[in-house]
């Protein structure tokens, strides 16, 4: 009896929850490391049909870092990441969308309707939904001290997100589903880090929140324990300091680029936790790190 009236309690006290995310816009980062356990990827696909059963608009933008990894693996070509960015060359391009843009965009939109709900998979290419640059990022080389550009090949920085589609998409009851492919003015294919695309279509959307899942508890100091509130403000000097590094770097950089913009709540999450997006955002129960601005 005591267990029936807990979990009674439990789906009685969404209900605020729920009104405040009543007809919003919910993007959701979903790691390459959070999908590799089948059992989690079938939880995810199904918390997603729930959310949009319930009124909320779900927008899931994947990564699939591992899954390129792997089938560079195969064809024996060796990854180069710099600051957590996949260095792209013209070979990697092709493997990467083919990753991307195929099986694992297609592998989510299957899972999701397995669940019960209706997916739409596409690219950034796909009505023109992100159009991207190619990236120019400068860093002080330590030894010299000089002002260095690094060169990512063709990884793209998005500079605009036609929504129209997404629109589209979710008028008709369905969820988008977005591999992190961009599109040049010239219809040159771009590799965006699956973060940086997240918080472009966060930005773009107005969304309400940006939830980034991964496969660590959130953002961990020097000693590894977790911190749950970290103001933007904060984060040059962590990544400075050695504390945060590699794919959270993009992560970080992308969350703050949204906070910025006006989005009220991003989180960095913890997708080996079962239902983690049912629990930050219909319970008081947050998993993970939420960063805002100080004083906010
Ligand atoms: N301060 C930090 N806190 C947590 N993770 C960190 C930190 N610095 C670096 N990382 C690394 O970032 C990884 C998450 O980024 P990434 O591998 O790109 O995951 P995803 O596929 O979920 O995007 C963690 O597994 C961890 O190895
Ligand atoms: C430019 C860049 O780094 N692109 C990423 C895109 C996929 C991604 O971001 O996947 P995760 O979220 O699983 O790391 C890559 O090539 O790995």
């Amino acid at each position: 009896m005591d267990e029936i009236a807990a979990t009674a309690r439990i789906l009685s006290e969404a209900l605020p929850f729920l009104q405040r995310y009543d007809d919003q816009i919910i993007v959701v980062k979903y790691g390459g490391h959070a999908m590799v356990d089948p059992k989690l990827a079938h939880q995810f696909a199904r918390d997603m049909v729930m959310l949009k059963v319930c009124g909320l608009n779900p927008i899931v933008v994947h990564g699939g870092g591992p899954q390129i990894n792997k089938m560079l693996d195969k064809l024996e070509v060796q990854p180069e990441f710099r600051e957590g960015l996949r260095v792209t060359d013209e070979a990697t391009m092709s493997v990467v969308e083919m990753v991307l843009s195929g099986s694992i965009n297609k592998s989510i939109v299957a899972s999701i309707q397995q669940a019960g709900g209706r997916a739409v998979g596409i690219s950034g290419k796909d009505g023109n939904l992100m159009i991207a640059e190619k990236l120019t990022k400068k860093k002080t080389d330590p030894e010299t001290g000089k002002v260095v550009e690094i060169d990512f090949g063709f990884v793209g920085e998005p500079v605009k997100v036609n929504t129209e589609i997404l629109e589209t998409i979710m008028k008709s009851d369905a969820i988008p589903v977005i591999a992190p492919v961009g599109v040049g003015a010239n219809g040159e294919t771009f590799n965006v880090n699956a973060d940086t695309a997240a918080g472009a279509v966060a930005t773009a959307t107005r969304a309400k929140r940006l939830l980034l899942l991964t496969d660590v508890a959130g953002v961990l100091d020097k000693d590894k324990n977790l911190i749950s509130e970290l103001a933007v403000e904060e984060l040059p000097n962590l990544i400075a300091n050695g504390t945060i590094t590699g794919g959270m770097i993009p992560k970080v950089e992308s969350a703050a680029d949204v906070v910025k913009s006006g989005v009220e709540g991003v989180i960095i999450l913890d997708g080996r936790v079962p239902h983690s997006v049912l629990l930050e955002l219909l319970t008081p129960h947050g998993v993970g790190t939420r960063i805002s601005r100080a004083g906010a």
